[in-house]
């Protein structure tokens, strides 16, 4: 007799990068009976068709989640609390409902105001993992593998739908891990949401520097590096600035506190003092780079 998989039928709303990449991860290891794929443009869901992502689509989220035994919320923060809105009525009921987005607190938050009371099977997530590249046809079966994900369970969050959503993240090879929302929107503030909005930040304060032609023609590998992410999309990162402002918001004004301490440093030709910050950055760098090793 064949093992029943983990999932019988997935509803993936926001057929993306996030949730296209679970969606073959899940085909991929066998995990998923059937995946019903529900956005809003009919182009990239026929494109998740052709490619395999999905077996079918469909515009209307109502449609989608009818009889689906794993829904898993995959849109930008801005659209979170139109979805749940838009499913409210017409999930099944033991139905799982997990999202993807980057930031904790606001999900909850639009959770609660668009289902008053929220299912049992609510579960929110976050993989930790992704590009600065979007759409489905940026999607990959790997993404997911060694890297970690957040659940942050709300008091009303069934034990078997907490289960059930950590089982659909270790069959991909993720490394699921729980904790309050309220500590995920602080630590993702800091080592995410800063950078992205620094890289966003510098890249667009030197096309306004003087002689900006210039200067791009002389940048190489080091602001590659530095501001790759800096292609991410842009309503996106609009949505998980405000989503997570007040931590974001924390986390810029400790970092211009630093900063402000670097250029007088600079600025009084204090090589000892930049040297113990460079140094000890480095050593840092290098521990984070083997812990990411360990992992793969
Ligand atoms: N990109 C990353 O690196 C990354 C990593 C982890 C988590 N996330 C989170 O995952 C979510 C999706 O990000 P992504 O990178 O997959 O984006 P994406 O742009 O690749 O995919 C988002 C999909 O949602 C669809 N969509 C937008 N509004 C919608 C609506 N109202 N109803 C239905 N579908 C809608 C879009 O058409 C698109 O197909 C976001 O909440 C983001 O914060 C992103
Ligand atoms: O590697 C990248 O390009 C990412 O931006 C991935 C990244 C991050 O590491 O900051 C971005 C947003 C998330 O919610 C999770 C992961």
């Amino acid at each position: 007799m064949s093992k029943r998989p983990l999932i019988h039928r997935l509803c993936i709303i926001g057929v993306g990068l996030i949730g296209g990449s679970l969606a073959r991860a899940l085909r991929q290891a066998g995990a998923v009976d059937q995946v019903i794929g529900c956005g809003r443009s009919v182009d990239s869901l026929q494109r998740a068709e052709e490619l395999g992502v999905v077996d079918h689509y469909t515009t209307d989220p109502a449609r989608a989640v009818a009889a689906a035994d794993m829904v898993v919320v995959c849109v930008p923060l801005g659209a979170m609390r139109g979805v749940f809105e838009q499913i409210r009525d017409h999930l099944a009921p033991e139905a799982v409902v997990t999202d993807g987005g980057s930031a904790k607190g606001s999900v909850i938050e639009d959770a609660r105001a668009a289902f008053g009371e929220l299912p049992a099977g609510f579960v929110p997530g976050h993989p930790i993992a992704g590009t600065e590249k979007s759409g489905v046809e940026a999607s990959f079966a790997r993404l997911y593998n060694q890297r970690r994900v957040i659940l942050t369970p709300v008091p009303e969050s069934a034990d078997w739908a907490v289960a059930r959503t950590r089982r659909m993240w270790e069959a991909v090879g993720a490394r699921v891990t729980c904790m309050s929302a309220a500590h995920h929107d602080d630590v993702l503030a800091a080592t995410s949401h800063l950078p992205h909005a620094l890289a966003f930040g510098l890249v667009d304060t030197l096309s306004r520097w003087e002689g900006e032609h210039e200067i791009f023609e002389y940048a190489a590998g080091g602001f590659r590096d530095f501001t790759r992410i800096a292609s991410s999309d842009p309503v996106m990162w609009r949505d998980i600035c405000l989503a997570n402002r007040e931590a974001l918001a924390r986390a810029l004004r400790y970092y211009t506190a630093d900063l402000a301490h670097l250029t007088a440093l600079v600025e009084q030709g204090d090589g000892a003092a930049l040297e113990a910050i460079f140094r000890h950055a480095k050593e840092r760098r290098e521990q984070f780079l083997a812990l990411l090793e360990d992992k793969h």
